[in-house]
């Protein structure tokens, strides 16, 4: 019915990517952000921030953990600040926040798409009597999943913020995944992994879940199922037999 192992008794969604279509909007965000400050650091002839960059450094990892990786990638090194840094801050933090004032901003404007296959799948999982958490590195994790009207079907969340008050390690770690089995009270085996970025189904497989589903929404399947995804599909619906 749900396309998953007989074993599964839980779903951890991922958010970005794999429930709503705001994935492009932090990648859009990314890009206008760290090409403006390769711009003003290295002048006109700057080395861009690519797609390729997005998807090994930055996505499916937690804000500061994603400014960090990227800039480490071109050599550069910038003070940590805090998370309540102003967005003109030099800092880890502060370059990680100007990005976040341009992704509140959008969603303000454009609202949160979703994708109805998800919500398909969401249904489908919800009738089959499996729990339902969401694991994502984002700190607007809430304020997302309500824009979508995706709260209704969430009984564990775990988010940015979770991560950064729980002190957990970002994916590719499996912490987070790891605490979202452990608030739906189930252990890792019987629980499957929804992941659009390299760095999520890395994590599922670390945590050694049941079942890792790749979602591929960046024509990077083989590199879903490299970083160790047990199955990849373009949309959540094709694991439904009536699809
Ligand atoms: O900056 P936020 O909203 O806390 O999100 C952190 C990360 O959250 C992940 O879900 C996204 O894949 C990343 O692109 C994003 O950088």
């Amino acid at each position: 019915m749900t396309g998953l192992p007989e074993t599964i008794t839980a779903c951890l969604f991922d958010l970005d990517g794999v429930l709503t279509g705001t994935a492009v909007l932090h990648s859009q965000a990314w890009k206008r952000t760290f090409d403006e400050f390769l711009r003003a650091r290295d002048g006109d002839g700057f080395q861009e921030f690519t797609d390729r960059d997005y998807a090994t450094y930055v996505d499916g990892r937690p804000r500061a953990d994603g400014v960090r990786e990227f800039l480490r990638s071109r050599g550069i090194e910038l003070p940590e600040g805090t998370p309540d840094d102003p967005p003109d801050a030099p800092t880890v933090n502060g370059v990680g926040n100007r990005k976040n004032e341009l992704v509140l901003k959008i969603i303000d404007e454009n609202g949160v798409n979703t994708y109805p296959g998800s919500v398909r799948y969401l249904e489908a999982v919800k009738a089959a009597g499996l729990r339902i958490g969401v694991v994502t590195s984002s700190a607007n994790g809430a304020k997302v999943l309500d824009a979508g009207d995706l709260t209704k079907y969430v009984e564990a969340r775990v988010d940015g913020l979770t991560i950064r008050e729980q002190h957990l390690k970002g994916k590719p770690a499996p912490d987070s995944f790891l605490a979202g089995a452990a608030a739906l009270g189930v252990e890792p085996a019987h629980a499957a992994v929804f992941e659009d970025a390299q760095s999520g189904v890395q994590a599922g497989k670390a945590g050694n879940f049941g079942y890792v589903v790749g979602v591929n929404r960046a024509d990077q399947a083989e590199a879903l199922k490299a970083h160790g995804a047990d199955i990849v599909v373009d949309d959540l619906a094709d694991l439904l037999e009536d699809r």
